[in-house]
């Protein structure tokens, strides 16, 4: 047997804590796996004092995560901070430097920095595995990297934020409260320090460009991203997704257009009976279209456990001594994306619709979506009504909101009709437009 990999952990937060953990218990089988003993030797975080509930025995305190980058006695330097600048950035970039493997859980480090840090890997011919840093537990990178080389990719698109679709399913299922759904959520470990990230649709942003960057050949473009998080979701929406036979659920999706490569981050309604619908709680799901294989992969998106089972997997590939490059084929061969625009999205629409109640505002709406060629699914009138059990007068006396579901039409034409009722003077408050995704 080889000689030991020798492991320095920055950040021992839910990931960190339970990567240290596993690597203990699993400690022979690992061995067996990797051809050689792998111990984690060094670690450093913020605190040295906290009780994690770990055995650190066996290894060294380090205050600075930057100097442990540089340790000379650590063979691969693991980066579970977060942050997508220093300290994660400058240790990474260390590591890198020192010709040292890394594995990082990070998506915002890699989505602003991915192509720079890719190319010092490889120079110094050393890996930069980020298994963890898109949706978890799921193996995507790997099935990206590996699995599917034989492939031309159409789309990849999934729930990447476990997160939001936890939140999503609980107001569904339960019709719990947004914030506490999110508090629920943060003391589990599956939000990010800053949950913004989490609920406006920036982590997701952040995984969909790494796996556009490796679906596509494209360097990582977070800037080309249209992104929309679900704090508009209303109970009232998945009210009414329910009774017209979908789901919502915030997606990331990048496909191949005649345009160029379109990436969008948007709660998106999905019929009930297509599998990704019924992805629930912190499970997230990525969809692979291509022209041999078409494959969902669905499992834990966030938690220390499941996290920590995609870095050991990385550190694993480190002891065996595979190693490809981080973003497939070398930074200098990845082309630079033709973004497709938004305006020239394609697809079906749920828009809601707060009106003014007098006559001739149904026939106005209809003349309005004819005039931009848009052709109407459904149209749905529902007296909004006190909520359940509720005793709020202002509710029961609120306006019915109208519901349309069009067929498919373009992002173009339904603002154009939109803007045009607005101007009409129809409209009580700002329409809610959640897009249609069919398989
Ligand atoms: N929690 C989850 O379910 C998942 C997290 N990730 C990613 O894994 C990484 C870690 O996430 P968590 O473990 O949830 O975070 P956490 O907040 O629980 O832990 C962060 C750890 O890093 C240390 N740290 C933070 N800033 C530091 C600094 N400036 N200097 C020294 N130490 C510092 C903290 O002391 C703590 O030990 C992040 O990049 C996150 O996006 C990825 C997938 C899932
Ligand atoms: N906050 C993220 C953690 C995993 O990436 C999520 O909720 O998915
Ligand atoms: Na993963």
């Amino acid at each position: 047997m080889q000689d030991v990999l020798k492991v320095g952990i920055a950040g021992l937060g839910t990931v960190g804590a339970s990567v240290v953990r596993l690597i203990a218990k699993r400690d022979n089988r690992l061995a067996e796996a990797a051809g050689r003993p792998i111990r984690v030797t060094a670690v450093s975080a913020r605190s040295r004092r906290k009780d994690r509930g770990i055995d650190l025995s066996g290894a060294r305190w380090v205050d600075d995560p930057v100097s442990l980058a540089a340790d000379p006695e650590i063979d691969v330097f693991v980066e579970l901070m977060g942050g997508a600048e220093d300290p994660a950035k400058a240790a990474v970039e260390t590591a890198l430097g020192h010709g040292k493997a890394v594995v990082t859980a990070n998506k915002a480090l890699l989505a602003a920095h991915g192509p720079a840090l890719a190319k010092k890997a490889e120079a110094k011919g050393v890996a930069l595995n980020f298994e963890a840093a898109v949706a978890g537990g799921i193996p995507v990178i790997k099935t990206l990297r590996e699995s599917l080389l034989g492939n031309t990719i159409e789309r990849v698109y999934g729930i990447l934020n476990g997160t939001c679709n936890y939140i999503l399913t609980r107001m569904a299922e339960e019709g719990i409260a947004f914030e506490e759904c999110l508090k629920d959520a943060q003391r589990l470990g599956y939000a990010e320090a800053d949950p913004t990230f989490d609920v406006d649709g920036f982590d997701t942003a952040h995984k969909l460009s790494l796996l556009t960057s490796l679906a596509f050949g494209t360097l990582v473009d977070t800037k080309g991203i249209s992104i929309e998080g679900i704090r508009s979701i209303k109970p009232v929406d998945l009210r009414m997704a329910e009774e017209l036979g979908y789901r919502v659920k915030l997606l990331g999706v990048a496909q191949r257009t005649a345009d160029g490569v379109e990436q969008r981050v948007h709660p998106t309604f999905i019929p009930k009976d297509e599998a990704i619908a019924q992805v629930n709680g912190v499970l997230n799901a990525v969809a692979i279209d291509a022209d041999a294989v078409d494959l969902t992969l669905v499992g834990p998106g966030a938690g220390g456990d499941a996290t920590a089972s995609a870095v050991i997997a990385d550190i694993v590939d480190v002891a065996r001594g595979h190693r490809t490059a981080p973003f497939i084929r070398p930074v200098s061969a990845l082309t630079k994306p033709s973004r497709a625009p938004m305006t020239r999205h394609e697809g079906g629409y749920y828009i809601r619709l707060e009106v003014v109640d007098k006559p001739g505002t149904a026939a106005r709406i209809a003349s309005r979506m004819a005039q931009n060629n848009i052709s109407l699914e459904s149209i749905v009138q529902r007296r909004a009504g006190p909520v359940r059990g509720g005793t709020d007068p202002a509710a029961a006396a609120a306006p019915a909101p109208v519901v349309l579901i069009t067929y498919a039409t373009t992002e173009a034409a339904v603002r154009r009709a939109l803007k045009a009722m607005d101007t009409d003077g129809i409209l009580l408050g700002a329409p809610q437009v959640i897009r249609i995704e069919r398989n």
